[in-house]
């Protein structure tokens, strides 16, 4: 028990007052005062002394006793004192150690560089977000903790000279390739389509397009993908993520339908999703090709994919309903309206293909994405796309997969280097008449950007009055404008095309000359999929970037380091911006949430628009925004 009296060291009594001590404490019976060594030694030397002057012989025995005792007594007191030196020495090594420690720390805050402080100021505010975050997967997932351990199995299995190369071997193929990858027992790659074992018919159709060789991200994401394993692939933009997701749909579809037909009301068993319809549409084309490629050859099965999108007559498709669906290519929305009417269901569904994923998380259809999954009755294989992945989009992700697959191609959100990006300072009144002169840097085709759709359309308006062939797109034009646009641009019946950016994610035109980034968006993310609708499969694209007063800072540091990464030409005005982190040391490393090299966390432009909006609709929610 704890005695709630304070605590007092016993002192000495006071000769004055017998048994009590000189501030007037009663003192305890068997109390002793602490005589010191010296003086003990001193009080029984006499004492023995003047028993040694008695003749009695037994006094002399008394006094060898006495003085052995005396002996052992003070040994035993000089052990005592060494014992309590040495704690109090100890005490104080542990006490300075304490100290040192403390002195260390309080040095080490001091000499820590700004970007270090800024890194753990962001890995704090990251965790907050990420606890903020749910994880991805359905309500019903969520509210009964189902979590599935072990990825889906599939009867694909590499050949076996593939399976009888060492690991290293593997790693030395995937760094030949520039392939990075995290996660536990990662398939091989497979640097030749043959080796993959994709049927004869559809490595005909790719050979006709031209794809004769399996791009990096395709050899290490189709076996990936191919033995069911959960997975996020990042590659740079053109690099052919397209077919490293498409074929393995076909190829799990080709599965199922060998072991029972599909029958009408049955079905997808692989689903795609795409942020934009014109993406949508670009993808269910590219599979329903292959798809048809196998059916034509004979040997195979019919394989049907049907395109889910708003603005267009699901009618149309009516009959491939009717026979039963192996592959769906969907935007979120109308797919959600398709599930809750049940005119699709995603009880055969085992393979789902986010495209552009972080655009997708992004843009908020997280919560769509989860009601998509809430249709799922059994477990899935999930996959991630997109050139540019953010760590905090890629973490997130990395939760809510099973036992899943980083396949990496370049920096996640570096610009892709067969463009040479030429930026330069053009003021805003003059932009219009020196887009003239621009367009005759390349014949056509070439893509003007802007993210303002008035902008668009006033520069459609401006160059058809010049005489040139343009259409435009962006998000409030009607479905039918969007589709003409589109398909007059891809046949070459129109040499320029001006969008804005939602529009172009992801959309693969023929041999894009010229891309101009008429007004530099503020998200570099937004750029590098820009720029990127050039340079694609391997060649050679420029893109042309206007930038003034009107850009801001922030936005021309991320676009100086990104050209730096990129290693290109970076004009005088750039480069006389400085980094206010660089003079405080420290590697720079992207954005976590939106992958921009020059700033942190804390001024993400992505980050203060995603909490303006959520401010926004809180006010609103409160009732008191208007
Ligand atoms: N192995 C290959 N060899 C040559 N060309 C290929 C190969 N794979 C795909 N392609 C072609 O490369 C182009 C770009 O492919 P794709 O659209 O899949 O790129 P992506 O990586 O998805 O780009 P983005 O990030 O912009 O969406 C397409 O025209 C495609 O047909």
């Amino acid at each position: 028990m704890v005695s709630s009296a304070p605590l007092r060291r016993p002192r000495s009594p006071s000769p004055n007052n017998g048994g009590e001590g000189d501030d007037g404490m009663t003192l305890p019976e068997d109390y002793k005062p602490y005589i010191p060594v010296a003086k003990r030694r001193a009080q029984m030397l006499s004492q023995l002394g003047s028993k040694r002057d008695a003749p009695s012989k037994k006094v002399v025995k008394t006094a060898e006793e006495l003085e052995k005792e005396m002996e052992e007594e003070l040994k035993e007191q000089a052990e005592v004192e060494e014992r309590a030196k040495e704690k109090a020495r100890r005490e104080r090594t542990l006490l300075q150690a304490a100290q040192e420690v403390k002195e260390r720390k309080a040095k080490e805050d001091a000499d820590k560089s700004a970007a270090e402080r800024e890194a753990e100021k962001e890995a704090v505010l990251l965790a907050e977000m990420e606890r903020a975050q749910k994880k991805l997967a359905s309500a019903q997932e969520l509210a009964h903790g189902t979590s599935y351990t072990e990825s889906l199995k599939t009867s694909w299995r590499p050949p076996h000279y593939i399976r009888n190369l060492s690991e290293e071997e593997h790693q030395a193929n995937r760094d030949k390739f520039h392939i990075i990858t995290e996660g536990d027992d990662i398939p091989p790659p497979i640097p030749h389509f043959a080796d993959m074992k994709v049927p004869k018919p559809i490595l005909e159709y790719l050979k006709g397009k031209g794809i004769k060789k399996p791009t990096p991200i395709q050899i290490q994401g189709i076996p990936t993908a191919f033995s069911g394993r959960d997975m996020i692939g990042i590659a740079f933009t053109g690099s052919g993520k397209t077919l490293a997701f498409t074929l393995p749909a076909i190829m799990q579809s080709l599965e199922m339908e060998a072991k029972l037909p599909f029958v009408r009301g049955e079905g997808p068993v692989g689903l795609i999703i795409c942020p934009s319809r014109e993406l949508a549409r670009q993808t269910y084309e590219g599979c329903q090709a292959m798809c048809n490629s196998l059916k034509e050859s004979g040997n195979y099965p019919e394989l049907r994919s049907l395109l889910c999108i708003g603005g267009i007559n699901m009618s149309d498709q009516q009959d491939v309903l009717n026979k039963g669906v192996h592959i769906v290519v969907a935007t979120p929305g109308r797919l959600i309206d398709m599930l809750d009417k049940g005119k699709l269901n995603a009880n055969n569904c085992k393979y789902l293909c986010m495209d552009e994923a972080d655009r997708m998380i992004d843009m908020g259809f997280e919560e769509d994405v989860r009601s998509i999954m809430s249709h799922f009755k059994y477990q899935r294989q999930t996959l991630l796309f997109s050139a540019t992945m953010p760590r905090k989009i890629q973490d997130f992700a990395q939760q809510s997969l099973i036992n899943p697959i980083l396949v990496n191609v370049g920096r996640a959100g570096a610009a892709n280097m067969d463009v040479i990006q030429e930026v330069e300072y053009v003021k805003q009144e003059a932009k219009m008449v020196y887009l003239l002169e621009c367009l005759q840097k390349t014949p056509p085709p070439v893509i003007i950007f802007s993210d303002n759709k008035n902008e668009v359309d006033d520069i459609q308006e401006y160059l058809l009055l010049k005489g040139v062939e343009a259409v435009a797109i962006h998000g409030s034009k009607t479905q039918e404008e969007r589709e003409y646009a589109i398909r007059s641009f891809k046949t070459g019946a129109k040499d320029v095309m001006v969008a804005s950016g939602v529009a172009s994610k992801g959309l693969d035109f023929n041999e894009i000359q010229h891309v101009i980034v008429y007004t530099m968006p503020k998200e570099i993310e937004d750029y590098v999929h820009e720029i990127g609708r050039t340079g694609r499969s391997g060649k050679t694209g420029i893109a042309t970037t206007f930038v003034n007063m009107n850009t801001s800072e922030q936005t021309l540091l991320d676009l100086k380091y990104l050209l730096m990464e990129a290693k290109q030409k970076i004009p005088e005005f750039l480069l006389s911006i400085d980094d206010p982190r660089a003079a405080h040391g420290g590697a720079l490393k992207g954005c976590p949430i939106c992958g921009g090299l020059g700033h942190g966390l804390q001024d993400c432009p992505k980050l203060q628009e995603e909490q303006r909006r959520k401010q926004a609709a809180t006010t609103r929610y409160d009732g008191g925004g208007y």
